[in-house]
């Protein structure tokens, strides 16, 4: 039986897994769930699973909590650091990591370090930290599959050919709710439309990035570090139906893909029961009825997150956490109503040019400077 913690338990990747957990309740048992603020979310998640801990990681709310909501058997914990507690816990075998932003980092850091399987959705972790984090799985022998839907696909395709016949991947992206608009078409766009995407179910955050098409400058960036590949080894196509979730061209000019219908049970339940494939809740292809499959390139100059993101993956070192804290702020700061669309990319680019850059930082490095950023997105204004 897996004894799985999933990080994040009450958000989409987290409810989707708990989705997949409660179909293959032979094989997988839910031991740890966390949660920042919903807690009473998180008590009926307890009440359904009874897992041996719930965490809430906002510790301002401990007075607030009715620990009776909960079951006898789980204990409630409170604060940021009961999360890598859990995720580090003997009892736990899989962690999947569904945090968002590099709130998540720490405990997938935990998971890591302790030599666990994970299951990585939050791949801000990547982004920030990701030489750091693949020299920590190396050393302590864990094993991490992506749980991205485009990395998943990438990490299923790599398995037909070896890594010496890699030519390139293909990063699919479905160009978000405001593909084919001009830059002045996208200058004052509302929250509500760029929430408002043409194919995933997300939280607020990944969707407002996919918006930008800053989502798909974190997956390169993820891409590079998690399948070690040169930033002219990664390409961006963009895919409106979200059918084919990425690709690996092979030296002889082999295309292997990845299709499934646009649902995330389908690479969660992969990172949950690899090596093995299982009947799971996602639909199946419909190849009884006639559809296309279209591709076309990215438009760099209507989306300046994806260009940001190709330099980043380039420079390395500090870039992917300034880029990543500032980016999380400011999309904050657009969903409050307090910043234009298009600022998003462009702040984001002010601060990073204005960063002390450091080619090999520490982790406490990076940590500054995230604290860093987000201040000077907090404080920064149009001109
Ligand atoms: N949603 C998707 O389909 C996909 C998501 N991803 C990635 O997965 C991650 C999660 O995304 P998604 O599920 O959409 O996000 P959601 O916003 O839906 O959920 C976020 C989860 O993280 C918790 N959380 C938020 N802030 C903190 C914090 N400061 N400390 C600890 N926990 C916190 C939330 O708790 P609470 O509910 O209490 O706020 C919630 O459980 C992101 O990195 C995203 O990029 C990747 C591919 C697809
Ligand atoms: C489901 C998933 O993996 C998301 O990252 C998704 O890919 C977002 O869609 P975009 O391609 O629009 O960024
Ligand atoms: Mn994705």
């Amino acid at each position: 039986m897996k004894q799985i913690a999933v990080l994040g338990s009450t958000g989409s990747i987290g409810t989707s897994t708990l989705d997949v957990i409660a179909a293959h309740a032979e094989e997988m048992q839910l031991t740890a769930i966390t949660a920042h603020s919903s807690w009473q979310q998180l008590a009926e998640q307890a009440q359904q699973f009874r897992p041996r801990w719930a965490v809430v990681s906002n510790s301002d709310l401990k007075s607030a909590v009715d620990l009776s909501a909960f079951p006898q058997e789980t204990e409630v914990l409170f604060g940021d650091e009961q999360i890598e507690r859990v995720a580090a816990a003997d009892e736990i075998d899989t962690v999947i990591c569904g945090i968002v932003g590099a709130a998540g980092l720490k405990g997938a850091w935990a998971a890591i370090e302790s030599g666990k399987t994970i299951g990585i959705a939050n791949k801000e972790t990547l982004v920030v930290a990701g030489p750091l984090i693949m020299d920590l799985a190396e050393r302590s022998g864990a094993t991490l599959l992506p749980v991205d839907s485009e990395h998943s696909a990438i990490y299923q395709a790599l398995q037909a050919g070896s890594a010496s016949e890699v030519k390139r991947v293909i990063l699919t992206a479905s160009g978000g709710p405001f593909r084919g608009a001009s830059p002045a078409d996208l200058e004052d766009v509302t929250p509500e439309k760029a929430l408002a995407h043409p194919t995933w179910d997300m939280g607020p955050k990944i969707t407002i990035d996919s918006a930008t098409m800053m989502n798909k400058a974190l997956e390169l960036i993820e891409a590079k570090w998690l399948f070690q590949l040169t930033v002219d080894q990664i390409s961006v196509v963009v895919h409106p139906q979200s059918i084919v979730h990425s690709m690996v061209e092979f030296v002889d000019g082999s295309v292997i893909a990845q299709l499934s219908p646009p649902d995330m049970r389908l690479p969660i339940q992969y990172a949950l029961t690899y090596p093995v494939r299982m009947e799971g809740l996602n639909p199946p292809m419909d190849w009884s009825r006639a559809f296309e499959l279209s591709f076309e390139p990215p438009d760099l100059e209507a989306f300046p997150a994806l260009r940001l993101g190709i330099e980043v993956a380039e420079q390395g070192g500090t870039c992917g956490a300034v880029l990543n804290a500032a980016n999380e702020a400011a999309v904050e700061r657009f969903l409050t109503g307090d910043l234009r669309f298009s600022d998003i990319a462009t702040s984001c680019e002010q601060v990073l040019k204005s960063h002390q850059y450091e080619p090999h930082p520490s982790l406490d490095k990076l940590f500054e400077l995230d604290h860093w950023a987000r201040e000077e997105i907090k404080r920064w204004k149009s001109c």
